[in-house]
C-alpha cells in the first residue's frame, strides 16, 4: 500500500486547496487520555501512524479500544493530551471530522429500510458520497438494493454498513469490532471486502478486535493496547523480523534473558522458550541455541500477558 497520494488541505473554511502529499501522518496521538468518573479508559497514548495503512487495534476487553477509536472520530473529547488526524486536530474543525468516517459496533442501519432507502439516506446525509461506487459494491456482493435491512443476514448486514461507510469517500475509516458476531466465514468476506475497498480507495483504516486471527492477513500496521496504554505501534513486517522465538537448554536461560528484551519466558525441566526483541545488539553465538520466526498472534498474546512489557526499544539481541 502507499501513502503517496493526494490528500485534501483546507485553509480554515474559506475553500479547499489541493497539494501533493508528503508521506502524511494520518493518525497522531500524543499522550491521550479519557478518564470516565473515576475510570482511566485510556492513559497516556502516544503513537503516530503513516497513511495508507490498514491498523490493527486489539487488546483485550476493557483495554481501551472503542475508547480510542471514539477519540479518533470526534466523538469524545479527551480529558488530557491530543489527537490529529491527517494534522488536523480532531474536535477543533468540522473538516477533519469530515474526513473521517466511523462504523459503531452497532451497526448504523435501520431493520424498516430497503438498502436503497439506506443508500438514500447516506447520500443525504453526506457531501461526498459515491453513490456509483455503493452501486457497484453492493452488486458485486449480491445485495438487493429493494430488500430490507431487517431481512439481510449478519454478514450482508455488515456489508450494507461498510459499504455505506466507504462510499463516504473518506480518508479515515474507523471500525469498532465490524467483525463481532460474524461467522467464520461472513468475517473473511467482510475482511476481503475491506481489503477491495482499501485498493480502490487508497483509505486509511484502524480497526478493532479481539482476534488476532482476522486481522493478520489484512493488516500492515499493530497497535496493543493494555490498561489503557498502547504497548506496542509498528509496521508489522517489522514487528515479525525483530522478534524470535529463542529455544535452549534451561539451565542457560538466566544468561541469555539477562542481554536482552524477554516477551515470553517459558521454561520446562530441560529447556527453555524465550520469546525475546531481537536486533542490533549483543550476538547470540550460543550453537546450544535456535531462534525461529513468530506469528503475528504469538507476538500479541506474548505482550498481552505481560501488560507492564512495551515494544520500544531498548538493547535488543543480534541473532548470528
Ligand atoms: N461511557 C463510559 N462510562 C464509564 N466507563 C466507561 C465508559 N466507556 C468505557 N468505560 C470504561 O473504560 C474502560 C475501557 O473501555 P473500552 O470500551 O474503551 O474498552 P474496549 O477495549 O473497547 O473493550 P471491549 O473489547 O470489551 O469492547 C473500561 O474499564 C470501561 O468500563
Amino acid at each position: 500500500m502507499t501513502a503517496d497520494r493526494t490528500v485534501r488541505m483546507f485553509d480554515g473554511g474559506s475553500g479547499e486547496l489541493t497539494a501533493p502529499a508528503q508521506s502524511p501522518t494520518a493518525l497522531e496521538a500524543v499522550r491521550l487520555a479519557k478518564r470516565y468518573r473515576g475510570t482511566w479508559a485510556l492513559r497516556d497514548c502516544t503513537l503516530s501512524v503513516p497513511a495508507g495503512r490498514v491498523i490493527a487495534l486489539v487488546g483485550p476487553n476493557g483495554a481501551g479500544k472503542s475508547t480510542f477509536l471514539h477519540l479518533v472520530a470526534g466523538l469524545i473529547t479527551p480529558t488530557r493530551g491530543s489527537v490529529r488526524v491527517f494534522g488536523e486536530p480532531v474536535g477543533q474543525r468540522a473538516q477533519a471530522l469530515a474526513r473521517v468516517a466511523f462504523l459503531a459496533q452497532d451497526k448504523p442501519l435501520y431493520d424498516g429500510f430497503t438498502v436503497a432507502e439506506m443508500l438514500r439516506f447516506g447520500h443525504h446525509l453526506n457531501p461526498g458520497w459515491d453513490d456509483a461506487l455503493a452501486r457497484q459494491r453492493l452488486a458485486e456482493l449480491d445485495i438487493p438494493l429493494n430488500r430490507k435491512v431487517g431481512k439481510l443476514s449478519g454478514g450482508q448486514q455488515a456489508q450494507v454498513a461498510l459499504t455505506i461507510a466507504v462510499a463516504k469517500r473518506p480518508d479515515l475509516l474507523v471500525m469498532d469490532e465490524p467483525l463481532a458476531n460474524l461467522d467464520p466465514v461472513a468475517r473473511h468476506d467482510v475482511m476481503r471486502s475491506l481489503m477491495v475497498a482499501v485498493a480502490e480507495t487508497q483509505l486509511t483504516v484502524v480497526l478493532s478486535s479481539h482476534v488476532v486471527s482476522d486481522l493478520t492477513n489484512a493488516c500492515d500496521w499493530l497497535v496493543v493496547l493494555n490498561r489503557g496504554q498502547v504497548q506496542i505501534s509498528g509496521e508489522v513486517d517489522e514487528l515479525l523480523a525483530t522478534h524470535r522465538m529463542l529455544s535452549g537448554p534451561s539451565e542457560l536461560a538466566d544468561g541469555v534473558a539477562a542481554r536482552m528484551q524477554v516477551i515470553s519466558d517459558s521454561r520446562g525441566e530441560r529447556q527453555a522458550d524465550l520469546l525475546a526483541r531481537t536486533g542490533p545488539g549483543t550476538p547470540l553465538h550460543d550453537p546450544r541455541w535456535t531462534a525461529s520466526g513468530v506469528s503475528l498472534e504469538e507476538l500479541v498474546l506474548a505482550y498481552l500477558r505481560r501488560p507492564d512489557t512495551t515494544s520500544l526499544p531498548r538493547p535488543a539481541l543480534t541473532i548470528s
